[in-house]
């Protein structure tokens, strides 16, 4: 059974007047929204106004929210509370929304007895009832006396009332560590609504960490996937609407951060097999890195095996790892990624469903129909099928020893912090890709905070700087790199400097400190030492790994032996990397 299911995005999601998430919303083709109530009194316009204007734009109201702290209280609360509601209720019926939320009271006049909420809410549901409207009670993580799905559901259950039901909000739940399974037990026609949010893992209290940190689906630590399959599996068929309260988001474009949205909602729906869409491409690897702007490629042993066809673009070889040179665009960057999937054609078809825009691309004649698509950070993906874009390539015929580097390991892609969480969940859900722990360190300039994401033989990692204040820390942008493989860290590294490559100089203070905290032989360290490797290890192996100096305004390469299946990049050493390149900087500019 496919339920066909609504989407629907609650207008605290996204940033800016009223109108701004209405239309974010419309364009990134949600079906519906959940109201909040200051949306609408901050906004000019009457609530029958409003109602046209959604309907205008495609868009149902289909929750009302929030209507707080009512249930519980002595009579004369209760009272006021009623007349609250009607007022509501007059409201609800201009914008023509039959669902208001009701969240657990967090009020310090309510009292804990669940019969007395029961017959209160029986009363409300009544009210409501008589104006055909409904009311869903959702238990918030931090509510008074109601702070648990099974608990709220009780006292529905106990008031027994058919305009009342529960709304059942992920981030309540799965942030105290309740056990979704239960839902299964509720009547779905008594589940009135279904609110959607990740976060990561955070130890902090609830209340902050849903006002500040919650995420779409996808790009957090919760199983999403688990959750709404509990809830269909009780037979809900409302509309799955996202609320995310964050911080970002909250001031990022509505447009771009709706399309983000609604691919964590394509996203989910594909990861429970509600949807038609191929399956995730598993990459079989890098196909080509391409970096924009000069390289000198030869001192790292590359030969420039192909010149393209009809593009300012040399094609420089070594063992597997081919990296394009592209003279037009940006210099300084890594502009494009190829990788190799085994069919390009429903990877891109995958990618359109997950509304990844694509690239217009110009193939000359006889050259090979890539598809492209661009990433968050602008960065141009090609899905390549084998080897057929080498083709584009008319081979020079030049050839060069080659200096131990067999192919690429993964690829450095800086992110602008606003777009780190949507990079994360473009790569997993187009792609395919798993995300790794999230780290945080200190570096020079700042906290980092970073992720890998790697599948098939594709590994990416995704930095950004927390916060970016004053204008002491360095103007210049966190460049990005590519990192090589080699079999043997430390003789790559002589044979490189001897070819001429600037390998970045790491101080000696990290080989004391290494020779004192690792048990490598003083011997081993001082190979390391000699060439400036640096080292680090897992449960799994261990990490040798180099680098070159600036080799463009924002992209420098490393070079890195896994031994083992050590599964990291060698964060730790990352501040000290990050600090001598920025000596090597001021050294180079005096
Ligand atoms: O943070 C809140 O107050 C709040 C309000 C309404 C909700 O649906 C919710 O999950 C949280
Ligand atoms: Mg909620």
């Amino acid at each position: 059974m496919r339920p066909d299911l609504r989407t629907a995005i609650a207008t605290v999601c996204l940033s800016g007047t009223l109108d701004d998430k209405l239309t974010a919303a419309a364009e990134a083709g949600f079906d519906g929204i959940e109201l909040f109530e200051n949306d609408l009194l901050a906004d000019r316009r009457g609530p029958a106004e409003i109602r046209q204007r959604c309907a205008d734009l495609g868009l149902s109201i289909d929750l009302y929210q929030p209507f707080r702290d009512f249930e519980a209280v002595p009579p004369d609360v209760l009272a006021a509370n009623l007349r609250r509601a009607e007022q509501k209720f007059d409201v609800m019926a201009e914008l023509g929304v039959d669902t208001v939320l009701v969240c657990s009271s967090v009020s310090p006049e309510a009292i804990d007895d669940d019969d007395l909420a029961a017959e209160q809410l029986h009363l409300l549901a009544t009210r409501a009832g008589e104006r055909g409207l409904r009311i869903a009670y959702e238990a918030l993580a931090w509510g008074r006396y109601v702070n648990g799905y099974e608990h709220a559901w009780r006292i529905v259950r106990r008031a027994g009332h058919p305009s009342l039901g529960v709304c059942l909000d992920s981030f309540h739940i799965l942030s105290k560590g309740d056990d979704p399974r239960a839902i299964r037990a509720i009547p779905g026609e008594k589940i009135f609504f279904l609110q959607l949010a990740d976060a990561p893992t955070l130890p902090m209290d609830v209340l902050p960490w849903s006002r500040h940190h919650r995420l779409f689906p996808g790009q957090g630590d919760f199983d999403l996937t688990t959750f709404t399959r509990d809830v269909l599996d009780a037979g809900y068929r409302g509309p799955l609407s996202l609320e995310v309260f964050n911080d970002v988001f909250r001031q990022s474009d509505p447009h771009r951060a709706a399309v983000d949205a609604m691919r964590s909602l394509v996203g989910l729906q594909d990861s429970l097999r509600l949807l038609d869409v191929p399956a995730a491409p598993v990459p079989t690897g890098y196909a080509f890195a391409e970096v924009v702007g000069e390289s000198d490629l030869a001192v790292l042993g590359f030969t420039r095996t192909g010149v393209h066809r009809s593009k300012p673009v040399e094609l420089w070889t070594q063992g597997e790892a081919r990296v394009l040179v592209n003279a037009e665009g940006e210099p300084g960057a890594i502009g494009a990624l190829g990788v190799s999937v085994p069919d390009p054609a429903a990877a891109a078809r995958r990618a359109k469903v997950l509304l990844a825009p694509p690239l217009a691309r110009k193939a000359g004649p006889g050259e090979a129909p890539l598809t492209a698509i661009a990433a968050p950070d602008g960065t141009e993906i090609f899905l390549c099928a084998d080897d057929d874009w080498l083709g584009d390539f008319v081979p020079t015929g030049e050839s060069a020893p080659e200096a131990g580097i067999t192919g690429i390991d993964h690829v450095a892609l800086t992110q602008p912090f606003d777009n780190f969480d949507e990079a994360g969940l473009f790569y997993r859900s187009v792609l395919g890709l798993e995300p790794g722990v999230t780290a945080e360190f200190a570096a020079p300039f700042g906290l980092v905070r970073g992720r890998g994401v790697s599948g098939g033989g594709v590994r990416l990692t995704l930095d950004c700087a927390l916060v970016r204040r004053g204008g002491w820390a360095p103007a210049v942008e966190e460049p990005q790199h590519i990192a090589f493989t080699c079999a043997d860290a430390v003789a790559c590294a002589e044979t490189l400097r001897q070819l001429g490559a600037r390998l970045l100089e790491i101080p000696g203070n990290y080989y004391d400190d290494l020779l004192a905290r690792t048990k490598l032989s003083a011997d081993r360290v001082d190979a390391l030492r000699q060439n400036s490797v640096l080292y680090d290890r897992d449960e799994f192996g261990e990490y040798l790994h180099f680098y070159t100096e600036l080799a463009g305004a924002r992209v420098f390469f490393e070079v890195v032996e896994r031994i083992g299946g050590y599964r990291g990049f060698g964060v730790v050493n990352a501040p000290v990397r990050m600090a001598a390149h920025h000596e090597a900087r001021r050294f180079a500019r005096a």
